[in-house]
């Protein structure tokens, strides 16, 4: 890729530009930078190179002792010096984004309150919702903004209602991995309350104390957010990330059809399982068509998949919508979904994939008439379980061990965040079906041994990360007034022929997460495409320049240079 390094005008001198984590280099700037902008008493005598620096915040980074607190670690760098922190990052990408995202993030955020110093992003607040534009704008002024990554915090990185977090993690991934320009990305927190005990009874909770507000006042509360983003950014994408599985749902169709919006839980994970499940059936040497799928919890991740898989099932099979939805089978809290459930025990995204109650007529079921895991597992024999559920450890022995009866190579993807809450440790999955398995989690997790000495099999981490960063990218790249169905489709082929094991198929489902740049890239590529041939795309330039102007677009953590303007940027 090409690279190309910029001089930039600034108006900001001295301390300003010093704590400016956007422009400040620390000991970078150069002896030049130092005199122009005010700086040679403020810093001490040598200059760095960002290598330099590196190394030192690396060896930093390593003398904290736990995760959590490498996270405060990275996060106070990302306070003083954004090329620092992504380059550092960048350089250390499979040790450090497990601790600026899932699992540490998940626990970062279920003790913001207590590790609170200093606040990032835009925070609107129920109460002052009259005030909603003047907050909007005091951000947003006179600033580019492409993407808007927001949240209520109520269904957090499987951790729940935690109040206030997760949309900068989130925002940061989509510069890390996706090359979108930090300055031009806006991470927001809808606060709304929560219903969270623990926190409400925290005196050191840092949210609005109140009940999650629900309801009209909740849609319109959100609705106002919504439509101020389309009135002062009409272009921008909205990523929805964590709401609770009602909410999610509902927001994603209610404005679909009419803005570029995303729920990355619903379908950045329908994506990303979507490519790992083409990869699996491609070692199996099998359709999508031919599966017969038990997805566990149908929540916005379940739903999202099964809908995903669904759909391509349709575009990529010819199987009519019907004759797919029959492919799969359903289980949340009350066991599997079928007819005999009472109504509001079936979520309406659910209605498509209800079974038949006379079809599980003669399957065991406990006396509130629930048919459990287990059951579904002898009775359908699934070639493929996928958990999005929550629940550790639900996949038991008898579980993976009786679908193994049934299908030579079985897949199955425990995708519950964090790794402590993955419904089959995948090294059991591998260990009690003989290393059969094609396997999948939400998490990373280490390779699994295999039998016979053959090689370690290692594990995909399917994770939506490894594909909202290229959708979004490239869905900004061309301004696509909308991220449909099919850019969506075209990425996730895109990151399937990306997969190791298309080459060995006894390698990774899905391509690992140090190549996840190179591969955001190329999901980037394959949606702008898309948009184009959709005739949604809102640019001057044509469809045959998008790699090019996809890889001029890209943001790089390099220093470049700076000359003092008094009319140039000031923020
Ligand atoms: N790997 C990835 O990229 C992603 C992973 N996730 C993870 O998936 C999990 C679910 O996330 P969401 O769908 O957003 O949450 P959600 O709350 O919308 O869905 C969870 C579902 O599991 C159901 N459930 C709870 N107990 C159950 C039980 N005993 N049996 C069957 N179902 C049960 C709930 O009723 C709910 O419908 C979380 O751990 C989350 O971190 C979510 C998004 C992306
Ligand atoms: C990865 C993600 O989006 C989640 O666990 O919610
Ligand atoms: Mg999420």
């Amino acid at each position: 890729m090409t690279s190309t390094r910029r001089t930039h005008r600034l108006a900001l001198r001295g301390n300003e530009l010093l704590h400016n984590p956007r422009w400040n280099k620390g000991t970078a700037f150069t002896i030049e930078e130092r005199k122009e902008f005010g700086l040679r008493g403020r810093l001490p005598s040598r200059a760095n190179t960002l290598d330099e620096q590196c190394g030192r915040a690396y060896a930093q980074f390593q003398s904290r002792g736990d995760a959590i607190h490498k996270n405060t670690f990275l996060h106070s760098l990302k306070e003083q010096n954004w090329v620092l922190y992504y380059g550092l990052i960048a350089r250390n990408l499979k040790e450090m984004t497990p601790i600026i995202y899932t699992p540490t993030q998940g626990d970062a955020i279920a003790q913001y309150s207590h590790l609170f110093r200093r606040s990032e992003g835009l925070f609107l607040h129920f109460p002052d919702k009259d005030k909603m534009e003047e907050d909007y704008l005091e951000q947003t002024k006179g600033r580019t903004i492409d993407l808007v990554v927001v949240t209520d915090s109520e269904a957090i990185l499987g951790i729940g209602d935690q109040g206030v977090g997760i949309s900068t993690a989130k925002s940061a991934i989509y510069t890390l991995l996706g090359g979108v320009n930090p300055s031009n990305t806006l991470a927001v927190v809808l606060d709304v309350g929560t219903d969270n005990q623990d926190l409400l009874n925290d005196k050191l909770y840092v949210g609005w104390p109140h009940k999650r507000v629900r309801g009209k006042e909740y849609d319109e509360f959100v609705d106002k957010f919504v439509q101020l983003v389309r009135k002062h950014h009409p272009h921008c994408l909205l990523h929805f990330e964590d709401f609770g599985v009602s909410n999610a749902q509902a927001l994603l169709e209610r404005y679909n059809d009419t803005h570029a919006v995303f729920n990355d839980d619903i379908q950045g994970t329908g994506a990303v399982t979507l490519a790992a499940l083409m990869t699996a059936v491609g070692v199996t040497k099998s359709t999508l068509a031919d599966q017969r799928i038990v997805v566990y919890g149908a929540g916005s991740a379940g739903l999202g998949i099964t809908r995903q898989i669904r759909d391509a099932m349709v575009q990529a099979d010819g199987l009519s919508v019907e004759e797919a939805n029959k492919r799969f089978y359903l289980l949340d809290r009350f066991g599997l979904i079928k007819s005999s459930l009472p109504s509001d025990q079936i979520r309406p995204a659910a209605h498509d994939f209800v079974r038949p109650a006379e079809e599980w007529d003669g399957v065991p079921q406990n006396n509130k008439g629930e048919t459990g895991l287990l059951d579904v597992v002898k009775t359908v024999r699934p070639t493929v379980l996928i958990g999005c559920s929550t629940q550790a450890g639900a996949f038991t022995k008898d579980v993976i061990t009786t679908m193994k009866e049934g299908a030579e190579r079985p897949i199955i993807f425990s995708l519950s965040n964090p790794s402590r809450l993955v419904e089959v440790d995948p090294k059991d999955a591998n260990d009690w079906t003989g290393g059969m398995a094609l396997l999948a989690t939400g998490s990373p997790f280490p390779p699994a041994k295999m039998p016979n000495g053959k090689k370690d099999y290692i594990i995909a981490e399917c994770n939506n990360a490894l594909i909202y960063p290229g959708l979004g990218y490239g869905a900004l790249l061309c301004k696509s007034r909308r991220m449909t169905d099919k850019m969506i489709i075209a990425g996730a082929q895109r990151l399937a022929s990306l997969a190791p094991a298309l080459k060995d198929p006894d390698d990774a489902l899905l391509p690992d997460f140090d190549v996840a740049p190179h591969v955001n890239f190329e999901i980037a590529v394959a949606v702008a495409e898309q948009a184009f041939d959709e005739g949604i795309a809102d640019v001057s330039w044509g469809k045959e320049e998008t790699r090019k102007k996809a890889e001029e677009g890209l943001w790089r953590p390099v220093y470049e240079e700076y000359k003092f303007d008094k009319d140039g940027v000031d923020w």
